[in-house]
């Protein structure tokens, strides 16, 4: 099986009845959907989800799983994402996809974030894959300069495969920042960055995740949590 799909499959065996779920976005989280949608189908499951991106929403309501919005809703029980990078201390870069300002709402609202990545996505320390920066388009060429000055690395504006400048589901575009190697203090990045004027968000998640669901290559899985003590 792919580790992907293993990843996600354990992840979505963690959902009881009942429970106000997050639902990622991306390849590894997809997985995580239709996993969900089968257990629905199968043991007539009763939750309701709130999706972390359009393209998300659009699967969902696709495969009938129930969706809710933001009037009834205030804390999510468990969520499950994938990541781009993960680090030991279970500091995340998201945003590959795009999804970081929606993805990191969810997260901080909810109470048992699940990580699910193949084994790849595994790092000493983050850094390597760009960090994602999502900012206001107005002015974004300046809000870039001031990044690249701010950070001593070189910044991107993310594009969609025709060449197009990438447009997020809040509008916004993102500024991908090529630090090469390791995040310099990963701790204090994020609120560094937010210091600049036309910045909405980083793709860095810190203290977010509360467990890693890794996949490997023979379809086996690996898991461990941190300061999550509910009784699974
Ligand atoms: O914006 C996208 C998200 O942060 C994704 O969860 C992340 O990029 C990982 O995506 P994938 O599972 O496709 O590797």
């Amino acid at each position: 099986m792919n580790p992907k799909q293993a990843a996600a499959e354990r992840a979505v065996e963690y959902i009881q009845d009942g429970m106000i779920v997050g639902l990622g976005t991306g390849s590894t989280a997809a997985y995580a959907i239709s996993a969900l949608s089968a257990r629905i189908l199968s043991e007539g499951l009763e939750i309701t989800c709130i999706p972390t991106s359009r393209a998300t929403a659009e699967s969902a309501r696709a495969m009938n799983i129930p969706l809710s919005d933001w009037d009834t809703v205030r804390k999510l029980d468990l969520t499950i994402d994938g990541a781009d990078e993960v680090d030991p201390q279970f500091r995340l870069i998201k945003g590959g996809g795009g999804a970081l300002l929606r993805e990191k709402i969810v997260a901080s609202a909810t109470e048992h974030q699940i990580i699910v990545v193949d084994d790849h996505k595994l790092k000493a320390a983050l850094g390597v894959f760009p960090l994602p920066v999502a900012v206001v388009p107005f002015g974004w060429q300046a809000t870039r300069d001031r990044l690249e000055y701010l950070l001593s690395a070189p910044v991107t504006p993310r594009k969609t495969p025709n060449g197009d400048i990438f447009i997020s589901d809040d509008s916004l575009y993102v500024l991908d920042v090529h630090f090469g190697g390791p995040l310099p203090d990963p701790d204090a990045l994020t609120a560094r960055i937010k210091t600049i004027t036309g910045v909405v968000e980083t793709g860095l998640f810190v203290g977010l995740c509360h467990r890693v669901i890794v996949g490997h290559p023979d379809g086996a899985t690996s898991e461990a949590s941190l300061g999550y003590t509910a009784a699974l």
